[in-house]
């Protein structure tokens, strides 16, 4: 059994770091606060009842093909911006009809030869994306791994996580190499996660979390760094950058992975989400409002980006395999 570390704190505290020493990018907590007391009673609840699991653009079957469904999806879930027109969901459908059309993939039986050649061979039956051999890549690391570690069965590796999404996540950045998003930044090691914690997000939300999806300590994940969410948090004067920097992604300038600016804005939309959570909680000891977590508070603001991505400003570009 891998050493437990605990990632998602590292997580948590070498963003809160970036954060304080950012140049780039600037946490506007005062304003993060008027956000915070301005959202309504309602919407609050919505948002703690609400898993944002959208069942009908995702395979779910409430077995363990769902399971490796999204570990799939999530090993390759980055990067659709340079391919005018694509996104997320195109990824996310054309892997549940690819399972689908492969009539015995369906087969639970069958689930535990599910290798790296059948997994790639799904890739080759979804919409082509850019750095498609990278993804190829990064299913078949999905079959090998999950054969060597988990005997090929995704429950297993469910199981092993003791109902822990810190211990999931911990799993899957030491199982799949791919989901090891972290760089340095000022020497120090910063971590971000983002593809393996949104694997336990999606997980939690298609078994609403219950069964498989059962977990006492979700409330311990972060929001997952895309380049969506900076967008809002942005335009809602809580991520405020250097003009240099908004000169930068304004006029769609690439930001090179690792970059002290792309790691700056990563850290502090992280941070952001965290702050929106201590204010809503410091509001909820006065009127008792409902307080999301992290994922929640993350689908929120995610879907409110996918909705106004038309007309809203440009996000920031960085080629990478991590969001
Ligand atoms: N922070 C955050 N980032 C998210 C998601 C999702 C998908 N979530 C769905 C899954 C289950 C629920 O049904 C959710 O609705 C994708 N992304 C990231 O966004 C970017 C794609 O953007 P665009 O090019 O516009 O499609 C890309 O980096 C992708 O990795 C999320 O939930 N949170």
């Amino acid at each position: 059994m891998t050493k437990f570390s605990n990632l998602v704190r590292r997580v948590q505290e070498s963003t809160a770091d970036v954060c304080k020493a950012a140049q780039h990018v600037h946490l506007n907590k005062k304003e993060a606060w008027q956000v915070a007391s301005a959202m309504s009673y309602q919407e609050l609840e919505h948002l703690t009842s609400d898993r944002a699991f959208d069942a009908d653009l995702h395979f779910t079957d409430g077995g363990p093909l769902t399971v490796l469904y999204l570990l799939c999806v999530d090993s390759i879930n980055f990067c659709f911006w340079p391919q005018c027109g694509l996104e997320y969901e195109h990824l996310a459908r054309g892997l549940k009809e690819a399972l689908i059309r492969d009539k015995q993939a369906l087969d639970p039986h069958r689930l535990a030869c599910f290798d790296g050649d059948q997994l790639q061979k799904l890739l080759s039956l979804t919409t082509p994306m850019p750095a498609q051999d990278r993804r190829a890549e990064l299913l078949r690391e999905v079959g090998q791994q999950l054969l060597s570690h988990f005997d090929g069965r995704p429950q297993n590796l469910i199981a092993q996580a003791e109902g822990s999404a810190v211990r999931l996540v911990d799993l899957i950045a030491n199982s799949f190499p791919g989901f090891q998003d972290r760089t340095m930044y000022r020497g120090r090691e910063v971590w971000f996660l983002k593809r393996a914690q949104i694997f336990v997000g999606d997980v939690w939300g298609a078994f609403q979390g219950q069964g498989l999806g059962r977990f006492d300590d979700i409330s311990e994940l972060t929001m997952f760094a895309d380049y969506r969410v900076p967008v809002v948090l942005r335009q809602m004067g809580i991520l405020v950058y250097s003009a240099q920097l908004a000169n930068m992604v304004d006029t769609r300038y690439e930001l090179a992975a690792e970059s002290e600016e792309e790691v700056e804005i990563r850290a502090c939309t992280i941070q952001a989400v965290e702050e929106l959570k201590s204010a809503l909680r410091e509001r909820s000891s006065r009127d008792g409002c409902p307080v999301p977590h992290s994922v929640q508070l993350d689908w929120f603001l995610w879907e409110r980006g996918e909705r106004e991505r038309e007309t809203a400003p440009p996000h920031h570009r960085t080629w990478t395999t991590f969001y």
